[in-house]
């Protein structure tokens, strides 16, 4: 791979995964060995994939699960016992199967959490509950290492803003199952799907985390078009106020609450249903309701993506990393 000279390449689309890292192993020769990692997990795993159709199971990772059912593609966190925070391996699972899903038989994609089955002493000898989170946000690992020293702060900070970037362009309907607390990018993606149902057990929050603001603005475009709400999305983005799921809904952030016990048996009954409506009609049709709001999403992305690269590295991040990697600071 060249690491030198002029960059002649033409910039690869958004969903170029295997472009786009070598022109990130140009631009960062200090950091090549991580790139390489991202780029063969990329190419591996794009070249035993493909096409496919809506009804086989299309990919395995071990915290991301894809698979295809009745018309649409459920992607699916499965890591609970970190909160479903979101690793750079995540990011890049996540990337891909979106960009399966985007060619696949399917209709809709749709972002969800895996039930846990526990043991219950009540009515029924086994329920059914929901993970615990839906996800807890970026993973704070991600920008440092073990001897408490940021890295890789470029690359991932690139790697959001490809991330967000695919969300913002996906074709189809994309929607989220919101069946737990979602903390950080975890809930400004929220502003990018094109519905969200939330379980009455559903919050959202952004932590102390003090890149909140940068990544807030994206989800502040969205909530505070019009509406009004200028003033409680800020509450949220800068005083890191938790809303419930209602308030959430009150924001625009939330299509619609349902209670817990009924939530699967409701969204579900009702998206299997959506699948089958005309697949062509749809993504015109949201073709052309984003058309106009999305140039301004990838240049807010830019911004925030330039601005958490730029902020992460001051002492007031880092303290609060420590913090909470020894267990002194949370939410
Ligand atoms: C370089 C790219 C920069 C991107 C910047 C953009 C930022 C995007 C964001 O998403 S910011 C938001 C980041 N998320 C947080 O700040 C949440 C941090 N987590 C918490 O505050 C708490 O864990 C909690 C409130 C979500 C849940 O608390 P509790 O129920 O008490 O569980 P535990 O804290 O014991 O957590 C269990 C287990 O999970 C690990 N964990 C939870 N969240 C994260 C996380 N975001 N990153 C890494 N690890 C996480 C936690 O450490 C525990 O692990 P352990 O059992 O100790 O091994």
């Amino acid at each position: 791979m060249a690491t030198e000279g002029p960059c002649n390449m033409p910039k690869p689309g958004v969903f170029d995964f295997g472009n786009k890292a070598k022109q990130d192993a140009r631009k960062e020769t200090a950091r090549q060995n991580h790139v390489a990692r991202l780029s063969s997990l990329s190419s591996s795993k794009a070249s035993s994939q493909g096409k496919h159709g809506a009804d086989e199971k299309a990919q395995e990772s071990k915290n991301i699960l894809v698979s295809s059912e009745d018309g649409i593609t459920k992607i699916t966190f499965n890591r609970p016992a970190k909160k479903n925070a979101i690793s750079l391996q995540m990011y890049f699972d996540i990337m891909l199967a979106l960009k399966n899903a985007s060619t696949d038989n399917s209709v809709i994609t749709v972002f969800t959490v895996l039930l846990r089955r526990i043991s219950v002493m009540c009515h029924h000898p086994w329920s059914r509950r929901t993970g615990d989170y839906y996800s807890s946000g970026n993973d704070l690992k991600n920008s440092i290492n073990d001897a408490g020293e940021i890295q890789d702060i470029a690359i991932s900070a690139k790697r959001l803003r490809e991330f967000v970037d695919c969300f913002i362009d996906f074709p189809k309907p994309l929607v989220a199952v919101v069946n737990g607390p979602a903390v950080g990018i975890a809930v400004t993606l929220l502003g990018l799907f094109d519905a969200v149902y939330a379980s009455d057990r559903c919050n959202v929050s952004y932590s102390i985390h003090p890149s909140r603001s940068d990544l807030g603005s994206l989800l502040f475009l969205y909530v505070s078009k019009d509406n009004g709400l200028r003033q409680e999305a800020a509450e949220m983005l800068l005083f890191g106020k938790k809303l419930t799921a209602r308030e959430a809904w009150a924001q625009g952030l939330v299509t619609e609450v349902f209670p817990e016990s009924t939530f699967e048996t409701e969204v579900w009954t009702r998206l299997k249903t959506y699948a089958k409506l005309p697949p062509n009609a749809m993504r015109v049709s949201k073709e052309l309701i984003r058309k106009h709001e999305k140039q301004k999403l990838h240049t807010v992305n830019a911004e925030e993506c330039a601005a958490i690269r730029e902020r992460l590295p001051i002492e007031e991040y880092t303290n609060a990393l420590r913090n909470f990697l020894s267990r002194k600071a949370k939410l």
